[in-house]
C-alpha cells in the first residue's frame, strides 16, 4: 500500500512503531471506547486473578489500527504477566510454533498477530497446546518417525485477526473469549487525539483536533498519524490558524472530508465508472485498481460499508446512492437495485 502511505492502516516504519509505542495506553482504563469488549475482557480478567488461573485464551477481531495489539499488551500489564509476541506469517511451519511455546515462562501471554496466516501445520499443534498445554513433537520421517509429547507451562494466547473468516472453526472454538473491535466514533477519537496532543506536549484547540478525528476512518493508528503531519505543517506554516492548517494539512494527504483516502476513493470510483455501480465481485475490483483482495476485504471494504457508501449483496459489491453522491456523480434514475 506504499503509494498510500500516509492513512496506511498498517504501521509504516521504525519510527512510526516508537511514535506509536510512545502514545499506547498501558492500562484498561486509559484505553478509549470499545467499552463492551473492555467491559468483557476486565471481567474475565479480574475472575481469573480471583480463581489465581491463567485467563482464558482470548481472540481479538476487527480491522488493521483499532487496538488490537494495544490490548494484549494490557492484559499482560495488568496481570503483571511477561509478554511474547509473534505473527502468524513468522510461525511458516510446525517447528516455529513448537520452539515458541517450549520456551514459554509459566503464566506468560503469547500475543499472535494476523493468527489467520499461521501455518496450518503449526495451527493443528496449537489445537493441543491451548487445550491441554501439551504438544507432540514429531522426530523423524517415514515409518520410523514418533512422537514425543511435551509438557508446556500454563499461558494464555491472545490472538489477533482481520479476518475472523478465514480461522479454522477447531481454532475460534479454543478460545473463551472472542472480542470484536469496532471502528471508533469521532468523540471516541477526539478524546484519543487530546490525549496524544497533551503527550506529545501540542497545543491544539479541540475544534481543529475534532476535524482530523472526524477524518480518521474510525481509526487511532490514522488518528495518531494524522496528528503528526499537522503538527508537521503547523511547524513550517507557523502563522495559519490551527483549523486552517489542520485543513490544509489533510487536503495535501489526500484525506477528504470523509476520512476516505486514495485506496478508499480508488475502490468506491472504480467500482461505480468501471462497473456501473455493480455488483462486482472483490477480486475483480482488486485487479482493477492493482491492490490485493484481502487489503480491500480487511481494511477498505469494512470502512466504506461502516460508512453507507457501499453494500455486501450475495453477487458481489455494490454502491449505494450515498456513495454516487460522496463522487458528485448522480445515481441512475429507477434503478430498482440502487439502495
Ligand atoms: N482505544 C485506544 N485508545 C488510545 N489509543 C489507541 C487505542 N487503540 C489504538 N490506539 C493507538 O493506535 C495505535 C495502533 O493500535 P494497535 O497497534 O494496537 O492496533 P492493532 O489493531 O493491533 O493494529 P494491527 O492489526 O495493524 O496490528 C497504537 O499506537 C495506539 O496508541
Amino acid at each position: 500500500m506504499s503509494e498510500f502511505d500516509i492513512t496506511s492502516v498498517e504501521p509504516l516504519d521504525e519510527a512510526e512503531l516508537d511514535f506509536e509505542g510512545a502514545l499506547r495506553p498501558s492500562s484498561l482504563d486509559e484505553f478509549v471506547g470499545q467499552r463492551r469488549v473492555v467491559g468483557q475482557l476486565d471481567l474475565l480478567l479480574k475472575a481469573a486473578e480471583m480463581d489465581s488461573r491463567t485467563p482464558d485464551h482470548i481472540l481479538l477481531a476487527g480491522p488493521p489500527g483499532l487496538g488490537k495489539t494495544t490490548l494484549a499488551m494490557i492484559v499482560a500489564h495488568e496481570t503483571g504477566r511477561a509478554l511474547r509476541m509473534s505473527s502468524g506469517p513468522a510461525i511458516s511451519h510446525a517447528g516455529d510454533l513448537a520452539a515458541l511455546l517450549s520456551s514459554l515462562v509459566p503464566g506468560e501471554v503469547l500475543f499472535i498477530d494476523e493468527i489467520h496466516r499461521m501455518a496450518r501445520s503449526a495451527e493443528e499443534m496449537l489445537y493441543l497446546a491451548m487445550e491441554d498445554f501439551r504438544i507432540d513433537i514429531m522426530v523423524g520421517k517415514g515409518v520410523g518417525a514418533s512422537s514425543i509429547p511435551l509438557e508446556l507451562p500454563p499461558f494464555t494466547l491472545v490472538g489477533a485477526t482481520t479476518r475472523t473468516g478465514l480461522l479454522a472453526n477447531p481454532l475460534r472454538d479454543r478460545f473463551g473469549f472472542t472480542g470484536h473491535l469496532e471502528f471508533y466514533e469521532t468523540e471516541e477519537l477526539l478524546r484519543v487525539l487530546t490525549r496524544s496532543a497533551a503527550l506529545l506536549g501540542l497545543e491544539i484547540p479541540q475544534p481543529a483536533l475534532a476535524e482530523i478525528a472526524g477524518r480518521s476512518r474510525g481509526t487511532p493508528r490514522i488518528a495518531n498519524r494524522l496528528l503528526r503531519r499537522v503538527r508537521d505543517y503547523m511547524t513550517v506554516h507557523s502563522s495559519e490558524s490551527a483549523i486552517d492548517a489542520v485543513n490544509n494539512a489533510l487536503a495535501l494527504y489526500d484525506v477528504d472530508p470523509r476520512g476516505l483516502d486514495r485506496l478508499d476513493r480508488s475502490v468506491l470510483t472504480v467500482l461505480i465508472n468501471r462497473f456501473a455501480g455493480g455488483p462486482v465481485g472483490v477480486s475483480s475490483l482488486a485487479v482493477s485498481i492493482g491492490e490485493d483482495a484481502e487489503t480491500i476485504e480487511a481494511v477498505v471494504e469494512p470502512f466504506l460499508i461502516r460508512e453507507g457508501l457501499i453494500v455486501r449483496t450475495p453477487r458481489g459489491r455494490v454502491a449505494t446512492q450515498e456513495g454516487w453522491k460522496h463522487l458528485g456523480l448522480t445515481p441512475p434514475a429507477n434503478d430498482p437495485t440502487l439502495l
